[in-house]
C-alpha cells in the first residue's frame, strides 16, 4: 500500500513555511508523494483568483519530483469541502494509506469542518506546530490531545502525530500585508513566486 499525504490550503500565496512542512512530512513518514491541493472555494476565507494561486504553487513545487499539484477542486462547483476532496482523490489513488498535513491552527478547527468526524478517521493527521496563542511546541501536543478528546467524546478515534518542525512565524497574511505596504518578501517565498506576484501586481493596494 502506498503512503501519500494531502496538503490542502488556500496558498494565497505559498511561502517557505508551507514548503518546510511538506519536506518534513516526506522525510519523517517516508512518503511517496505529497499532493498539494489548492482550495478552490475555501469554506472560511476570501481568496485570490484560483489560477494565480495554482500557478504560484506550480512554480514553487516544480523542482521536487515527490510533489504533485492536484487541481481536483477545480472540477467541483460550490464550496470546497475537504472530505469531498479525499473521497475524489481516493478514486485516482486506490490502495493508499492517506495522511493529511495541517498546521495546528487549522487542526484545532477540524471538529467543526463539514462531516469533520468522518474525515478525521479517513486519514492520519500530520500536525505542524504553530503559534495559535503564544504557546510553545510542547504545548502544541496538549492542544492536539484536546482535539483528539473532542472526537473521543463523540466515540471517534483519530490518529495524529506532530511534525518535527520548528515554529515558523510566516503566514500568507504576513506576505499579503508586506506586499500591500510595499515591503520586500524576498527570502520569505521562493524567488519565482516573488517575481510572479510582482509581475501580476498581486496583493498591492492597486490590485483587484
Ligand atoms: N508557518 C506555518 N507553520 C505551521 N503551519 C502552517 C504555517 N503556514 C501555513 N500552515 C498550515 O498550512 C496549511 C495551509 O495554510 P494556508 O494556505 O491557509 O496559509 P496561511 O499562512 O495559514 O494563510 P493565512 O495567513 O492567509 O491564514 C494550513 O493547515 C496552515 O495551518
Ligand atoms: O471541509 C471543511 O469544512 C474545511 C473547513 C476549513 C478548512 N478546511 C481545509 O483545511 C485546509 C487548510 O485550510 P486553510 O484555510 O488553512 O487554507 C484546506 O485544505 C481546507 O480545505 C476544510
Amino acid at each position: 500500500m502506498q503512503q501519500l499525504a494531502i496538503f490542502g490550503g488556500t496558498f494565497d500565496p505559498i511561502h517557505w513555511g508551507h514548503l518546510l512542512l511538506a519536506e518534513t512530512a516526506l522525510a519523517q513518514l517516508h512518503l511517496e508523494q505529497v499532493i498539494w491541493i489548492p482550495s478552490k472555494n475555501p469554506p472560511h476565507k476570501q481568496a485570490t483568483l484560483f489560477e494565480h494561486r495554482v500557478t504560484m504553487l506550480q512554480l514553487a513545487t516544480k523542482n521536487n519530483p515527490a510533489f504533485t499539484v492536484s487541481l481536483i477542486e477545480r472540477e467541483r462547483s460550490g464550496t470546497s469541502y475537504a472530505i469531498n476532496t479525499l473521497i475524489d482523490l481516493s478514486v485516482y489513488y486506490p490502495n493508499t494509506h492517506w495522511y493529511w498535513i495541517i498546521g495546528l491552527d487549522a487542526f484545532q478547527t477540524l471538529p467543526r469542518w463539514y462531516r469533520g468526524s468522518e474525515l478525521a478517521q479517513m486519514c492520519d493527521w500530520l500536525i505542524a506546530p504553530r503559534l495559535v496563542g503564544g504557546e510553545t511546541i510542547a504545548q502544541s501536543e496538549i492542544i492536539c490531545k484536546q482535539v483528539e478528546q473532542k472526537f473521543r467524546e463523540k466515540s471517534y478515534t483519530i490518529h495524529w502525530q506532530l511534525l518535527h518542525t520548528p515554529l515558523v512565524r510566516v503566514s500568507s497574511s504576513i506576505m499579503r500585508e508586506l506586499c500591500r505596504q510595499g515591503h520586500s518578501i524576498h527570502d520569505l517565498v521562493p524567488e519565482p513566486v516573488r517575481l510572479y506576484i510582482a509581475t501580476n501586481n498581486l496583493y498591492s493596494n492597486n490590485s483587484e
